[in-house]
Parts: structure tokens; sequence; C-alpha cells
């Protein structure tokens, strides 16, 4: 897959485009469909899918008071997107001069970029100034530049549609068969291992630990059952997302401990995805009563994670 972060004349480098719009923030599965279209649509005619999409909420530019927290990160996008198939991905910042564009315009800047056969977009696709633009005002718009518009169908579940917001809510409350269910792949967090207070080697469970930020949607404190990628291995593990209230608090972070491996990781990337929530953060009265949490902690993770695992043959649940 091919990355852009500028508009340039991409009919000219690829042949026959077939474009998905949207932001796409946590690529569910109502995105992939969207997405999975595209790339049908695109081997179909020999041609190009290409995603183009932002590289900030727009949210955060038009409405900042009601910016959301997001879901996935860039990396993530982007390895979801060329496991999808995605030919070409156009990621544009998007800036206050941008959101001005109003809707017609912006259909006439795709088509002077990427001169598509086909744009791909959902129902409640909106696009240009005040997000007037509508999937039939596409449609309109697509007979004049000689496009066709594909507008796929919601993926419905639980009798709703599939949508970032809900995914949030489901986040917040730590409903991670939910969540993953919804996304289709298990809910991740990417990170660096930075430093802590070299107490976890001490209690006989040495944790990576990972910074949380700010800008991304946030389980809640508790105990998890997690995999970790980290190069091209993965392993099982179990992760504690809080500020250590046993030893009187500390800055709300990730911290994992990852079973058979015994390894300096200071520094190195790791991406944690989530299967199941297996308590609360808990003060306990004494590091030994942690410890022996821990380890019944540990049991658990590892039949939960043998558990999801043998039901599901489905190994690129696995990111
Ligand atoms: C599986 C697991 C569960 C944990 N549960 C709690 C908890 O309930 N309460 C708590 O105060 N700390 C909990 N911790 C965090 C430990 O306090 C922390 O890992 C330890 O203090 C090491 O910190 P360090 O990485 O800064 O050395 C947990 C850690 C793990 C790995
Ligand atoms: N099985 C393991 N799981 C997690 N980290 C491990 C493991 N084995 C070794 N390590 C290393 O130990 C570090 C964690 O040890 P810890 O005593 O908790 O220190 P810190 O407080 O700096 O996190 C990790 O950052 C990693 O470099």
């Amino acid at each position: 897959m091919e990355c852009y972060t500028k508009l340039i004349e991409f009919h000219a480098l690829y042949p026959r485009i077939v474009m998905a719009l949207g932001m796409f923030d946590g690529i569910h599965l109502g995105h992939q469909r969207i997405v999975k279209t595209a790339v049908r649509r695109a081997r179909e005619i020999g041609g190009t899918a290409l995603v183009f999409s932002f590289l900030n909420h727009p949210r955060a530019v038009v409405d900042p008071q009601r910016s959301p927290r997001l879901i996935g990160s860039d990396v993530l996008r982007r390895k979801i997107l060329e496991r999808l198939g995605v030919d070409v991905l156009v990621e544009i910042p998007f800036t206050p001069n941008f959101a001005k564009t109003d809707a017609a315009d912006f259909v006439a800047l795709l088509h002077q970029y990427c001169a598509p056969q086909y744009v791909v977009i959902g129902e409640n696709y909106t696009f240009g100034r005040f997000g007037r633009g509508t999937p039939d005002l596409m449609r309109q718009e697509a007979k004049r530049y000689g496009f066709r518009a594909l507008v796929c169908n919601p993926v419905i579940r639980d009798g709703e549609p599939i949508s970032s917001t809900r995914i949030r809510g489901l986040i917040q409350q730590g409903e991670i068969a939910k969540v993953n269910e919804y996304l289709g792949y298990p809910f991740s967090i990417i990170g660096t291992v930075v430093h802590g207070e070299a107490r976890g080697r001490l209690l006989g469970f040495p944790t990576a630990n990972i910074e949380l930020q700010d800008e991304n949607e946030s389980l809640p404190n508790g105990v998890y059952a997690v995999t970790v990628a980290h190069g091209a291995e993965q392993y099982a593990g179990v992760a504690n997302i809080g500020n250590n209230p046993t030893f009187g608090g500390c800055r709300r972070r990730l911290e994992v401990h990852i079973f058979d491996i015994s390894k300096d990781l200071y520094g190195d990337r790791l991406t944690v995805s989530f299967h199941a929530r297996i308590r609360e953060e808990r003060r306990f009265s004494s590091a030994e009563e942690l410890k022996a949490q821990i380890e019944r902690d540990k049991k658990t993770s590892i039949s939960v994670i043998a558990e999801i695992f043998h039901l599901q043959e489905n190994i690129s649940m696995v990111i």
C-alpha cells in the first residue's frame, strides 16, 4: 500500500481509481464494508483501490468542543487498510481552510486529483462545508463528472447500525466482547515501553509500561486478558490500566506482564490487544496480597485467551 499526505494527480499514476471516502476512525465492520466494496470493484475493473481520508478528525477543527476521542491510531488504520487490500491511502491534514470547501467543490477536487470511476461511501457520509454534502448530492455530482457513486448500507448489530460513537461508549464501559465484535478485530493500543518504578520485577511480575494518550478513547481502569505483538512475535499476557493505588498512586498508564518472555523491552514498540476484562483495579493492603491476586489474574487470562483462540480459528483476529 502506498501512502500519501499530499494531493497530487493520482489519476496520472494509477489506472481506473475506485475511491472509498471516510474518516474511518477505528475501521469497524461498517467501515470495512465500504473499503471492501471499493477493493472488490477495483479488482473487477483491473483498477486501483484508493482510500481518501484525513490525518486529524474533521470535528476537532469544525467543532473542537465536541471533538471525539479516537478509537484507533494512524498506525493501526494503515495496518488494517493494507490487510483489506487497499492499494493507495491518501491522508491529508484537515485544516480550517479546507473546512471552507463547499460540497460541490470537494467533489470537483476529487475529480481533479483522482478522476475516479467509482466513489464508495456510507449511507450517512457527509462532506463539504457544514457537512452539507449528502449521498444524494454525491450521486448527482457523479453524473456531472462521469463516475458512479456506490452507497453502502450500514452494518447492523444488536438492532442498530455500528458506528464509531457507539463503539466509543462501549470502550468507556469496558465492554470488550462487544467492542471487538463491532470492530471485527481486537481493540488495541500501540505504544513504546517506558520506565516505571522498577517494582514489577520485585513482585515477580515485570510489567512493560505504556503511556496512555489523552486523544484516545480509553477502557476503564482494571485488569485485562491481552495478547501482545512485539515485532513479528505474538505473546499472551495480562495487563493493568490504572494508577497503582496499592503503592500510593501514579500517573494513569497501561502496563502489561507478558507470558513466556524475559527480555529488555524499553524503547520497543508493542501492540497490546484486549480480549476480556478480568476485574477492577483495587487497593491491596500489602504487596503480598497484590502478588497473590496477580497470580490468579494470570491463570484467568491464560484460560480466557485459550478459550477465545480455540473457538476462533480466524488468526486474523490477532493484529
Ligand atoms: C495483572 C496485574 C494486575 C494489577 N492489579 C493491580 C491492582 O489491582 N492494584 C494496584 O494497585 N496495582 C495493580 N497492578 C499494578 C502493580 O502495582 C504494578 O505492576 C507494580 O507496582 C509495578 O509497577 P512498575 O511497573 O512501576 O514497576 C497490577 C499489575 C498487573 C500486571
Ligand atoms: N515478561 C515480561 N513482561 C514485561 N516486561 C518484561 C518481561 N520480562 C522482562 N521485562 C522487562 O522488564 C521491564 C519491566 O520491569 P519492571 O520491574 O516492572 O520495571 P518498570 O517499573 O520500569 O516497568 C519491562 O519494561 C521489560 O523491559
